[in-house]
């Protein structure tokens, strides 16, 4: 056993694990501002809007110039690299406005799928290759968290041995090289929602996919206390004709997650997936409520459910800039209030919260 070649120093170990708990710390998540330009191309037209990158920057910069009270509810947001380089219309760059609301910035750092021949079409992750040197060059430029993103679906014969396996072990294999650079891995296995299951199904695979990423997290010797988690709430799929309560989602998200993911993590921040914005937080609510044992904060790192008001809000119009940030900052306060299970639904959300943000075959 290879016990006597640490993977850290200590003082590695206690970067990473200051970098992760403030992240998550209370009530604290994270705004997953990373789409790609193909995904922003796809919420531009839902707006009808052209995906230019001006336009990116645009929306970026209205959500990044927020009210600095916006600290209190965004630990992290993840930038995508175009936008870990653009800068606002005062030529401030975006990162370095995160950095001086105390919020910490990430990069995501995987680059699409490969398929995975002999499975029903299945997926592995790329972007290993060169990895560690793009970390350490997103370090220097002030980034101290990166994102990976696995995708496992339900389906006939999926997911397959090999696709949890080899998607447990690049994620594994990415999060090593992360430490290494200084960067906290968000570790993202997520089972999409696509079908027809029920969700004791999808509990099912969502344990067997955690148990074999926290394997592999072992295997390739990475530090679980400077690392956090980012999987799908256990849900049942989007075609499925039975209906859950919050408080059942709850009950199977919080089971499978006690059953997998060691008390070492500090923190479990959702994907929305898809789920509407109100929907999203009233499960996160119901997660932290959920009289089962909890030893890590559970907090958000929504994309969609915490952008799809903000968007319809401003429509590409700069007029709109006041509306674009009161919407944002709601839903972010919010998911603050469910992730320390004080979410109250008042009645009031708007058109653009309720409203299913579910995409069939999400891949970007
Ligand atoms: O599911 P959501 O909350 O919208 O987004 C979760 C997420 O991992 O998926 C997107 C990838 O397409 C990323 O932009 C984002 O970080």
């Amino acid at each position: 056993m290879a016990y006597q070649f640490p993977a850290l120093t200590s003082e590695q170990k206690k970067e990473l694990s200051e970098i992760a708990q403030c992240i998550v710390a209370s009530g604290k998540g994270i705004l997953a501002a990373d789409e790609s330009v193909g995904t922003m191309g796809s919420r531009l037209q839902r707006i009808k809007v052209e995906n230019t990158e001006e336009n990116r920057r645009q929306f970026r910069e209205i959500l990044f110039t927020v009210d600095d009270s916006i600290s209190q509810s965004i630990g992290g947001v993840i930038l995508f690299h175009e936008t870990l380089y653009q800068k606002d219309s005062q030529g401030r760059l975006f990162r370095d406005i995160l950095k001086e609301k105390g919020i910490v910035v990430g990069i995501k750092l995987d680059q699409g799928g490969a398929p995975l021949a002999g499975t029903n079409k299945e997926t592995t992750i790329q972007g290993l290759d060169g990895l560690s040197e793009r970390c350490a060059r997103y370090k220097k430029d002030g980034a101290n968290f990166g994102k990976w993103r696995a995708v496992l679906k339900i389906d006939n014969q999926c997911p397959s041995h090999l696709a949890i396996q080899e998607n447990a072990n690049t994620l594994a294999r990415y999060a090593s090289i992360c430490q290494q650079n200084g960067l906290v891995p968000i570790v993202e296995p997520e089972v999409i929602a696509d079908g027809d299951h029920d969700m004791e199904h999808c509990q099912y695979v969502t344990e067997k996919v955690l148990a074999a990423v926290y394997k592999a997290l072992n295997d390739h010797h990475v530090y679980l206390e400077g690392t956090l988690l980012k999987p799908n709430m256990v849900t049942a799929g989007h075609a499925s004709t039975k209906k859950y309560t919050p408080e059942q989602v709850a009950m199977a998200t919080v089971t499978a997650l006690y059953r997998t993911v060691p008390a070492a993590v500090p923190g479990i921040c959702f994907l929305s997936g898809g789920m509407s914005e109100e929907d999203a937080t009233l499960n996160l609510n119901a997660i932290n409520l959920c009289p089962l044992p909890k030893p890590w904060k559970l907090s958000f790192s929504y994309g969609r459910a915490l952008q799809a008001s903000a968007l319809a809000a401003w429509s590409g119009k700069a007029a709109n800039k006041k509306a674009t940030q009161e919407a944002f900052m709601k839903r972010a306060l919010a998911n603050c209030q469910a992730a320390k299970g004080q979410y109250v639904h008042t009645g009031s959300s708007g058109a653009a919260s309720t409203q299913s943000l579910f995409t069939a075959c999400y891949t970007y």
